[in-house]
C-alpha cells in the first residue's frame, strides 16, 4: 500500500485523547441521567395511551410485515407518544453502549480561508455539549462525517446543505476505545484504517454480522451515501462488503429521511431464515431499530396459502443440482417461467380475462354443492359484468356472503323448531332460537372463510387455462411453440401429481391473481433493499417493482454468485433493466475483504472473467486440494475429511463449513463425519438461527455467509460439471476467511482444473 502509514502517537498527544475521552464520557453519563427522567415521562404518557393502541388495530391480514406497516399507520394517529417513549428508550440503549465506545475516529479539517483546524469526531450517534450546544462527536452519517471515508490527509472536501465546503484534511486518526478506555490510536496516510482494517479481517468469524462503520471503504462509502438515484443496482465480487454496505446504507437512510421514515418502511429480502438472524445485529448496534426482514418465497408463500402450499425454492434447486438431464421439460419450464417475456404474456392475457377464461370452483359442504361453478361464472361475467374484475370478486364476495347468512338463517329456524318438538331440549323460546342461530354459524364458518378468501376463484385452473391458450410463439417468446407444449403437459402433470405448486409456478400464478385482485400493493414502504439480487428472476424483478410502488431499491448481488441452476436469458443482473434509467445507477465493487489473497485468486481461477475481482492484501496459507480414488471406500473419504478437520481445529479456526452440494450429500457428509467421532451441527433449510462450530450445509446454503475455513466436501467431477455449477463451487470456495480445504472424490471437477497448481497445495 504505496503512502500508508501507521504510528501511535507520542506521549503527550495520546494524554490529551485520554483527557477528551474522559470529557466526553462525563457528557454521555449526563445525558444518560437526564434521558432516564425523559423515558420515565413518556412512559406515563405511553401507558394510557397502549390499550387504546391494541385495541384499535385491525389486523386483518396475518401478512407480518404488511402488519407492521399498518401498525405504523395506525401508530401514527394514535401514538405519538409510543413513537417517543420507544425513541426514548432505544436512545438510551443507543448511549450505554456508547459509554463503552462513544467514538472511534477522528480527523482535523481546515476550511478554505479559516486559519483553525476543526477536530471532529465520529460515533454511532451525535453527542452535543449541553451548554454551548456545540457537537463534540459527529453521528459518522452526518454530511461532513463522510470525508473521513472520502479522504486521506490533504484537500478534502464535502456537500453541506447550502453548497460544497471545501479545505484540507490535516489528521485523520483512529481509536480502539473499549470498556470507556483507550486501547490504542494510530494516525493513518491515504486509505484509511488499512491498520484498522487488517485487525478487523483478521478476527475470526462470529455468528452474527458485525457493523463496519469504523473502516468503511471509498466506494463503499458511495453506495452508503447515494440519494441521487431511486434505484441503485450493485454488482460485487465476492466478500467485497455488499451486504455490509447494504446495512450501512439502511442505518444512513433511516438518520438522512428520520423525519420520514419509520424503519417499518424499509424492508429487507433476503436468501433465507438463517441469513436474516446472521444479520439481524447490524443495525442495532448502528443504533437504529431492526426492520423488517423476509425471504421472498415466506412472501410468496403467505399470499398463496390459500390457493395451495408452495414447493420451497430449494427443494427446486435440489431437483435441478441433482436431475442429470440437460433438457428435460422442466428444466426448461424454469427457464420460460422466469423470463420477462412469460410476465408479458400474462399481463396480455389477463387483460382478455375481463371477457373470458376466468375459472370457478363450486364451494361445498359436507359433499353437497351450495354454490355451483356454472353459477360462479354466471355471476363474474354476466350480472357483474358491468364492473372491473376485482370489483366483481368483491361484489360475489359481498353477494355469497349474503347468501350464506340466509342459508345460516334458514338452518337455525329450522334447529329451533325441531327442539321445540323435542321434550329433552328445554330452555326458554329466547336461548333455543340464539342456539340454532350460534349452531347454524358454526356449521357454515368454514365456507365463510372460504368465500371471505376468494376460493371460489379457482387460481390454479385459470393458470392452467393461461398455459393453454397464451401465445407462446413470436421472437421474443424463449422456447418454440412445440417445445412450449411439451412444458404445459409436464406443469399439468405435476399440478395433478402433488398438492404443492411448483415454485417455477407460484410466482406467475401470483402475478396472475393479483392481476384479478387489483395488485396488493405496499404503497407506504420507502426503501426495498434486496440481497443476493442474481438470484430473483426477470419476472421476480417484475412483480417486485410492482409491488412497491413507491418504493426506493438498493439490489446488492453479483454475477457469479447466480445458483439458479438453468441459465437464464439477459443474465442474472437484468434486474436494472426493469426499472427506469435515468433513476438507476449501477455500482461495481471489485475488492474482496472476506478471504485471504490465497482464496482469492484460487476461486478466482475457476471463473473466466475475474481478473476485476482484487483481494485486499492479508495472507495464509494456499488452499489444500485433495483427491481422493475413486476405488477409495466411504470410509477412507470420511477418515480423511475428519482427519482435516482436526487439524483445522488444531490450528485455531473457530467456524468450519463442511459445504456439500445438494442436501442428501451434506446428509451423507454429516453421518460420515459423525462416524469418525467428529460432532457438527446441520444446516437445512428449516434452520433458523445461525449455528456456531463445526457446520455441515448444502452449497446453496453457505450463500451470503462466512467461516473461519471451508471444507469443500466434494469437487469431483460428479459433483460440479455442468456449467451452471461452476459458479456454485466458486460460491462455496469464497465463504472462507482464512482456511480452504478440497477434496474431491475421483476425477476432480474440471473447473477446478482451471485453477493453476501453484495456487494450491496438493496432498494426499
Ligand atoms: N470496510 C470494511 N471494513 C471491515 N470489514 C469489511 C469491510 N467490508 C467488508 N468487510 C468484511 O468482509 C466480509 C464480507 O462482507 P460481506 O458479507 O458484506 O460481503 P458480500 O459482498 O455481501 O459477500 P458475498 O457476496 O460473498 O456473500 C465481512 O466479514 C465483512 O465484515
Amino acid at each position: 500500500m504505496g503512502g500508508t502509514y501507521v504510528m501511535s502517537l507520542p506521549e503527550e498527544e495520546l494524554r490529551r485523547e485520554e483527557r477528551r475521552l474522559e470529557t466526553v464520557l462525563e457528557r454521555v453519563e449526563r445525558e444518560i441521567e437526564e434521558s432516564r427522567v425523559t423515558a420515565g415521562g413518556r412512559k406515563e404518557q405511553l401507558v394510557g395511551g397502549k390499550r387504546e393502541l391494541w385495541e384499535d388495530l385491525v389486523y386483518d391480514t396475518d401478512d407480518w410485515f404488511e402488519a407492521a406497516v399498518q401498525l405504523t399507520q395506525q401508530a401514527q394517529e394514535l401514538s405519538q407518544h409510543a413513537t417517543s417513549y420507544r425513541l426514548a428508550q432505544g436512545r438510551s440503549e443507543h448511549l450505554q453502549r456508547l459509554l463503552s465506545n462513544p467514538y472511534f475516529a477522528r480527523f482535523d479539517f481546515r476550511e478554505t480561508g479559516s486559519e483553525t483546524d476543526e477536530p471532529i469526531y465520529l460515533g454511532t450517534m451525535s453527542i452535543a455539549d449541553e451548554e454551548t450546544h456545540e457537537v463534540i462527536v459527529y453521528d459518522w452519517r452526518a454530511p461532513v462525517a463522510g470525508m473521513y471515508y472520502d479522504y486521506g490527509p490533504g484537500p478534502a472536501s464535502y456537500d453541506a446543505p447550502d453548497g460544497k465546503v471545501t479545505g484540507e484534511m490535516t489528521l485523520k486518526r483512529q481509536f480502539v476505545i473499549r470498556g470507556g478506555k483507550l486501547l490504542a490510536a494510530f494516525d493513518t496516510g491515504v486509505t484509511i484504517g488499512d491498520e484498522m482494517l487488517q485487525r478487523m479481517l483478521g478476527q475470526g468469524a462470529d455468528d452474527k454480522m458485525k457493523s463496519i462503520v469504523t473502516t468503511i471503504q471509498r466506494e463503499q462509502n458511495r453506495i452508503i451515501r447515494e440519494t441521487d438515484h431511486r434505484f441503485v443496482f450493485v454488482q460485487g465480487a465476492a466478500g467485497s462488503g455488499k451486504t455490509s454496505a447494504a446495512l450501512q446504507r439502511v442505518a444512513y437512510l433511516l438518520y438522512k429521511y428520520r423525519n420520514y421514515w419509520e424503519p417499518e418502511q424499509v424492508v429487507l429480502f433476503s436468501p433465507n431464515d438463517v441469513f436474516n438472524d446472521y444479520v439481524s445485529n447490524v443495525l442495532p448496534e448502528l443504533g437504529e431499530d431492526a426492520i423488517p426482514q423476509t425471504t421472498f418465497y415466506d412472501y410468496v408463500w403467505r399470499r398463496l396459502r390459500h390457493v395451495g402450499d408452495v414447493e420451497h425454492p430449494y427443494d427446486q434447486l435440489e431437483y435441478l443440482l441433482s436431475s442429470p438431464e440437460a433438457s428435460d421439460p422442466r428444466r426448461e419450464g424454469i427457464r420460460v417461467k422466469a423470463s420477462l417475456a412469460f410476465a408479458e404474456r400474462i399481463d396480455a392475457y389477463a387483460k382478455t380475462l375481463a371477457e373470458r377464461g376466468v375459472v370457478f370452483r363450486s364451494l361445498t359442504r359436507k359433499d353437497k354443492t351450495v354454490f355451483d361453478a356454472a353459477e360462479l361464472e354466471a355471476m363474474f361475467y354476466v350480472e357483474f359484468a358491468k364492473q372491473r374484475p376485482p370489483h366483481r370478486l368483491e361484489s360475489m364476495k359481498e353477494r355469497l356472503l349474503e347468501r350464506l347468512k340466509e342459508l345460516e338463517r334458514k338452518r337455525a329456524v329450522a334447529l329451533y323448531r325441531k327442539w321445540l318438538k323435542e321434550p329433552n331440549y328445554l330452555g326458554t323460546e329466547q336461548e333455543l332460537k340464539r342456539l340454532g342461530l350460534a349452531k347454524a354459524k358454526k356449521a357454515y364458518a368454514p365456507l365463510r372463510e372460504q368465500v371471505a378468501a376468494y376460493a371460489f376463484l379457482d387460481v390454479v385452473g385459470t393458470y392452467r387455462r393461461l398455459l393453454a391458450d397464451i401465445d407462446a410463439g413470436g421472437a421474443s417468446f424463449p422456447v418454440r411453440a412445440a417445445e412450449w407444449g411439451a412444458i404445459v403437459r409436464d406443469t399439468n402433470d405435476r399440478l395433478d401429481a402433488s398438492a404443492a405448486l411448483p415454485y417455477e409456478d407460484a410466482v406467475p400464478m401470483l402475478y396472475l391473481l393479483e392481476a384479478l385482485h387489483g395488485a396488493s400493493r405496499m404503497n407506504r414502504v420507502r426503501h426495498v433493499v434486496v440481497d443476493e439480487a442474481q438470484d430473483y428472476t426477470p419476472l421476480q424483478w417484475a412483480y417486485l417493482r410492482r409491488l412497491f410502488p413507491n418504493a426506493g431499491v438498493t439490489a446488492v448481488g453479483d454475477a457469479n454468485q447466480a445458483i439458479h441452476g438453468v441459465e437464464l436469458e439477459g443474465g442474472h443482473m437484468a434486474s436494472a433493466k426493469a426499472f427506469p434509467a435515468e433513476e438507476t445507477v449501477e455500482i461495481r465493487l471489485k475488492k474482496s475483504y472476506r478471504s485471504t489473497r490465497q482464496i482469492v485468486a484460487f476461486a478466482s481461477a475457476m471463473l473466466p472473467d475475474a481478473a476485476e475481482n482484487e483481494p485486499f492484501e492479508r495472507d495464509g496459507p494456499p488452499p489444500d486440494v485433495t483427491v481422493v480414488p475413486e476405488a477409495a471406500g466411504e470410509s477412507d473419504f470420511g477418515r480423511l475429511a475428519a482427519e482435516r478437520i482436526r487439524k483445522l481445529l488444531a490450528e485455531g479456526s473457530g467456524s468450519i463449513a463442511v459445504v456439500a452440494k445438494t442436501a442428501k450429500a451434506a446428509e451423507d457428509a454429516y453421518r460420515q463425519l459423525a462416524a469418525q467421532g467428529v460432532s457438527a451441527s446441520r444446516l437445512t433449510k428449516e434452520t433458523k438461527t445461525f449455528p456456531s462450530g463445526i457446520v455441515v450445509l448444502p452449497s446453496y446454503l453457505a450463500k451470503g455467509l462466512e467461516f473461519d475455513a471451508v471444507v469443500v466436501w466434494d469437487a469431483g467431477a460428479g459433483a460440479y460439471a455442468r456449467e451452471s455449477e461452476r459458479k456454485l463451487l466458486y460460491t462455496v470456495c469464497t465463504r472462507a476467511l482464512h482456511r480452504l480445504v478440497v477434496l474431491a472424490k475421483g476425477e476432480p471437477s474440471p473447473f477446478l482444473r482451471d485453477v493453476p497448481e501453484r495456487l494450491y497445495a496438493s496432498s494426499r
